[in-house]
C-alpha cells in the first residue's frame, strides 16, 4: 500500500519474505529493485498520468534480511514534456533508518493504447472488462 505525502511524493512499506531470497537470508536485489520501480510508479498516478518505467538507476548501499520492512519514500523531481522524474528512498529499522537502496527513475508518459497494442489479448480483455480496474485507472482514490 502507498500513501500520499507532501508535494507529489507517497511512502510505503514492504516486508521481505523468504520468497524473497537472493543470497540465504538476504532479500535479492531485483525484489528490491521491484519495490522501488512499484513506488516510483504509485507516483505518476498522483499526477493522473499512465507512464511506464524507461530507466530504473539503483544503488543497493545495504544488505537486507529476509523478514525486514523496507520503509519507502519515494518523489517526483521533475516533469517534462512526457518525462516524469523521480528518486526513492528504502530504509531498514524504521522510517528515518539508514538507507539500504535508492533509485532514480525516467517514467514516460504513453497512452492506453501502450499496454492494448503490446499486452497478450487475453489480459487485456480481462483488464478492460475488470470494473475494478478501470475504476482504479479512471479515479485513482488517493489516500483511501
Ligand atoms: C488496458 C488497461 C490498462 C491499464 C493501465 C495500467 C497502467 C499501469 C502502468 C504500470 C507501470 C508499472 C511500471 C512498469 O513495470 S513498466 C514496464 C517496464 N517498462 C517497459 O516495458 C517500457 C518499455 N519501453 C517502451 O515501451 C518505450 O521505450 C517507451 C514507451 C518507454 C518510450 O518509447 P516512445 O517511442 O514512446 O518514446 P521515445 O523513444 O520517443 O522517448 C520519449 C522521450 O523519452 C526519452 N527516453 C525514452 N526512454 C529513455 C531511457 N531509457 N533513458 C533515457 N531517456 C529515455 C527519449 O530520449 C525521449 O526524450 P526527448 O527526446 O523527448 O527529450
Amino acid at each position: 500500500m502507498a500513501r500520499a505525502g507532501e508535494g507529489v511524493s507517497v511512502t510505503a512499506e514492504f516486508t521481505v519474505q523468504p520468497a524473497h531470497q537472493g543470497a540465504p537470508g538476504l532479500a535479492h536485489g531485483g525484489v528490491l529493485a521491484t519495490a522501488l520501480d512499484e513506488t516510483l510508479g504509485s507516483l505518476n498516478w498522483l499526477l493522473r498520468t499512465i507512464a511506464v518505467t524507461g530507466r530504473l538507476e539503483t544503488d543497493f548501499v545495504r544488505p537486507v534480511p529476509v523478514d525486514t520492512v523496507l520503509h519507502l519514500d519515494a518523489r517526483i523531481t521533475a516533469v517534462h514534456g512526457r518525462k516524469i522524474y523521480s528518486t526513492a528512498t528504502g530504509r531498514i529499522g524504521g522510517p528515518e533508518g539508514p538507507v539500504a537502496v535508492r533509485a532514480d527513475a525516467l517514467f514516460i508518459e504513453v497512452k492506453v493504447d501502450h499496454f492494448i497494442d503490446n499486452g497478450r489479448p487475453a489480459e487485456i480483455r480481462a483488464a478492460m472488462s475488470d470494473p475494478d480496474q478501470v475504476r482504479r485507472a479512471r479515479a485513482f482514490e488517493v489516500n483511501p
